[in-house]
């Protein structure tokens, strides 16, 4: 069986206890390779590695840095075929996602902070006779987690800020999905990435999740995963003073306004609902449309999702792969229990999909919509992050707006309508960190991106992410 390797200190390394985890491939349900359930002992050597290369890599000029990083993201580029096929296997997501989205996202994320790094300006203040400038230093040794539904995608969009600002890192990725994280630690060396300043140790978030985030001299870690393990990291790392990052749940309302571009609408709906099976913490699963529109909606909408394929990841016209693990698909398809015991109509879906051959044993949902929910019942209330959406009617702005925030998470929010003042208006008052109108899921890497309420504290993105990894010191002059 093919063994997942920590990447310490530039080398690939078993886990210092022995102790391993199966890695599934959910398409199929059979364990195809072990990853290291690391402990304290990995990860005080990585962070011993880490702390070596420090000053180095700190000093390191900023082209070079940064030239380092476009390497990466060249490599990532040159195999991007190897690594969607890795993705895809580990994770359940149909292939064409993983080559389309994923990967090509790995490299922009690390091209992106490459050059975000060489263009950044510094500050400074004048006035009568005094100057102020402000440095921004690199914290440290500093932690990356991140969780299994965009895998690599997540990872490095954590490690490559972190690395562009000057830290050295100790990442780890999801143990549900270790993969592709894996092949990222053996490209570094290629890259020109000198040992210890990226450092890889795979295993269980309380194993080696609760070592990394107790080591003393990890300055700061960005997390992205669910609400319950972000607060859990909050509260054990606030007597160390660490800063953190916390990228958590969500529950995201879609506005659908009477006015708005309908086909347009429905098609991206269909993709804000189900992408990646719905395990994307921005998809949309509270769908909220002005009553007037109800009723034509929930036919064609309803009518679009029974096309959705569910199939083998492999094939091209699969729209829909597997649910990551059968611990997921069991809550999810729970998840659907508790929709009808609370009175929900299932309109399609509701079920496991069963597949033949290959995939006999893999773990598939039909894509799900359910109508007739209260606004406060559990499966409004509650992260499923799986291909399942609710769908209720609204009447005006005031109401949609008070439905959506009717909600302890606060990621992103959805608007339909080709009226711009409702729009903007909408866009003010819904409480989310993240507004689309009239799309979904754009991305501009240089933008604000994170959540209020219970989805989060902090932002990534752009300067927000070249912020939270650095230090400001500010030195004064009097001339
Ligand atoms: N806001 C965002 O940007 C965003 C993005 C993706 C996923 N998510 C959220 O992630 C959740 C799904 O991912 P998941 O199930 O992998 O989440 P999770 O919280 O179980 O795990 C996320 C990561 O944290 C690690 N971890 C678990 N316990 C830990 C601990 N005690 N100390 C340190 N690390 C620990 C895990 O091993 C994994 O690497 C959903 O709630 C989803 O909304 C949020
Ligand atoms: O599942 C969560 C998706 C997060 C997406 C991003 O962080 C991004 O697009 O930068």
């Amino acid at each position: 069986m093919n063994k997942i390797q920590n990447y310490i200190d530039g080398k690939m390394l078993p886990p210092q206890s022995g102790l391993w985890l199966d890695n599934v491939e959910p398409a199929t349900g059979k364990c195809y390779s072990l990853v290291p359930d690391s402990d304290s002992r990995d990860v005080g050597a990585a962070v011993k590695a880490a702390r070596r290369a420090f000053p180095p890599w700190s000093s390191t000029h900023i082209t070079e840095r940064s030239a380092i990083l476009h390497r990466i993201a060249d490599v990532i580029e040159s195999r991007l075929e190897t690594f969607a096929q890795a993705e895809s296997i580990d994770n359940g997501k149909p292939l064409w996602l993983s080559r389309s989205v994923d990967i090509p996202r790995c490299a922009s994320n690390f091209r992106f902070f490459a050059n975000l790094v060489t263009s950044t300006e510094s500050q400074s203040h004048h006035s009568q006779g005094v100057v102020n400038y402000t440095l921004r230093k690199p914290l440290g040794p500093v932690a990356c987690i991140s969780p299994w539904n965009l895998p690599l995608y997540l990872f490095t969009w954590k490690i490559a800020p972190a690395l562009a600002a000057g830290n050295t890192v100790i990442a780890k990725p999801s143990e549900v999905t270790p993969m592709t994280a894996f092949m990222l630690g053996e490209l570094c060396a290629e890259a020109g990435l000198p040992d210890g300043v990226l450092n890889i140790v795979h295993g269980s978030g309380s194993r080696t999740g609760n070592a990394l985030v107790d080591h003393d001299d990890i300055q700061a870690i960005s997390f992205t995963g669910g609400t319950a393990t972000g607060k859990h990291i909050a509260s054990v790392t606030a007597s160390k003073l660490k800063k953190i990052s916390l990228e958590l749940g969500g529950k995201n309302p879609n506005l659908i306004f009477a006015d708005c571009d309908y086909e347009l609408m429905l098609q991206t709906t269909l993709r804000s609902s189900f992408a990646n099976q719905g395990q994307i913490c921005l998809c949309g699963s509270r769908i909220y449309i002005q009553r007037s529109l109800y009723g034509k909606f929930r036919e064609d909408f309803v009518a679009r999702v029974k096309q959705l394929r569910v199939g083998d990841p492999n094939e091209p016209d699969s729209n829909q792969g597997a649910i990551v693990s059968q611990q997921h698909f069991e809550k999810v398809l729970g998840c659907i229990e508790t929709a009808k015991r609370e009175g929900g109509k299932v309109l399609c879906g509701g079920h496991q999909a069963n597949l033949s051959g290959r995939c006999e044993h893999g773990w598939f949902i039909h894509p799900t919509v359910i109508e007739g929910l209260a606004n406060d019942s559990q499966t409004n209330q509650q992260e499923i992050f799986g291909p399942v959406v609710s769908i209720a009617p609204f009447d005006d702005v005031d109401d949609a707006i008070e439905k959506a925030n009717e909600s302890q998470y606060g990621l992103a929010a959805t608007i339909w309508t080709s009226d711009l003042t409702a729009a903007h208006r909408v866009a003010d008052e819904v409480e989310a960190g993240i507004v689309w109108i009239n799309c979904w899921l754009e991305r501009d890497l240089r933008t604000p991106f994170g959540g209020m309420k219970q989805s989060g504290l902090g932002r990534e993105g752009g300067m927000e992410a070249m912020r939270f990894w650095t230090e400001p010191k500010n030195v004064c002059i009097k001339f």
